[in-house]
């Protein structure tokens, strides 16, 4: 390799697909974020897509336990991804909907939508296509991101945290001050693993650790200390990458 290749290679390194998937609540969305800022590259939310397709459904009157209404409607709402990891954004027909798809409602509702295979091949269309427009690399967040959207990525990550952990993460979120109450956390605990089940039961794509994903155990991780850990993987891949490259100039 030339001087000049090298030095190309050393400033402008290649671009990176992260894959991270999990249960609700391991600390995907975070942890996925700060990546994504720390190492340049662009990041994907691909939970807010289907919440997204779902909030359209409710709001626009489809049973959303209707497998046959939910796939004849699965291409009618234009849902937009903004892939800055400082300020993520998600439209729908135009409209912001990054309140609307955070609701209870929506949470509810969502296992069902996205089990459905037409609202799968939709989304799974999109996000790859996203992943392909980011010149500098991306991180992507979902549940099936290693297994089915993006098979070839450069690395996945399958992070996982008890329960108890979760319940605690999401009540502290939502709840505030309540958010140690033991009959609340309960009732937290209970849905996000009520919402895991149908997510890894589903029979297209479900929740599932891809056979060569690095499993992070984060029950135990401050967010700092999972974030160093993607990092510190994704740079060990990069320079794996740039290793083979100059060999096999
Ligand atoms: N390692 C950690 N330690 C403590 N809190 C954390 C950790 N990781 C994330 N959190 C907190 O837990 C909550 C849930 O995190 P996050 O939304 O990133 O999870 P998620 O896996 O994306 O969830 P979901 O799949 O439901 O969208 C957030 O309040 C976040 O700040
Ligand atoms: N790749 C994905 C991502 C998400 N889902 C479904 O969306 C729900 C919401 O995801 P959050 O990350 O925002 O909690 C999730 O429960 C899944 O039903 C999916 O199927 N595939």
């Amino acid at each position: 390799m030339s001087d000049t290749v090298e030095t190309a290679a050393r400033t402008a390194p290649a671009a990176v697909i992260v894959g991270i998937d999990g249960p609700s609540g391991t600390g995907k969305s975070s942890t996925s974020k700060a990546v994504a800022a720390k190492l340049g590259l662009r990041y994907l939310d691909t939970g807010a897509q289907y919440r997204a397709i779902t909030w359209w459904m409710l709001s626009n009157g489809i049973d959303v336990e209707d497998a046959a209404a939910v796939a004849a409607a699965a291409g009618k709402p234009e849902i937009v991804s903004g892939t800055d990891p400082s300020a993520p954004t998600i439209t729908v027909d135009g409209a912001d909907a990054a309140g609307p798809i955070r609701t209870q409602e929506v949470t509810s509702a969502v296992s069902a939508v996205s089990a459905v295979p037409e609202v799968r091949t939709r989304l799974t269309e999109l996000q790859r296509s996203i992943a392909a427009a980011a010149p500098q690399g991306i991180v992507v967040e979902g549940r099936d991101i290693g297994t089915t959207v993006l098979p070839d990525a450069d690395l996945k990550i399958f992070l996982t945290a008890s329960p108890e952990a979760r319940a605690a993460r999401r009540n502290g979120e939502l709840k505030g001050k309540n958010a140690q109450d033991p009959a609340d956390l309960a009732a937290t605990r209970a849905a996000l693993v009520k919402r895991d089940a149908a997510d890894s039961g589903r029979k297209t794509s479900p929740l599932a650790k891809a056979a060569d994903a690095v499993e992070v155990d984060t029950t135990d991780l401050t967010l700092e200390q999972v974030v160093e850990c993607v990092v510190t993987l994704v740079e060990s891949r990069r320079s794996a990458a740039e290793g083979t490259e100059k060999r096999s100039a």
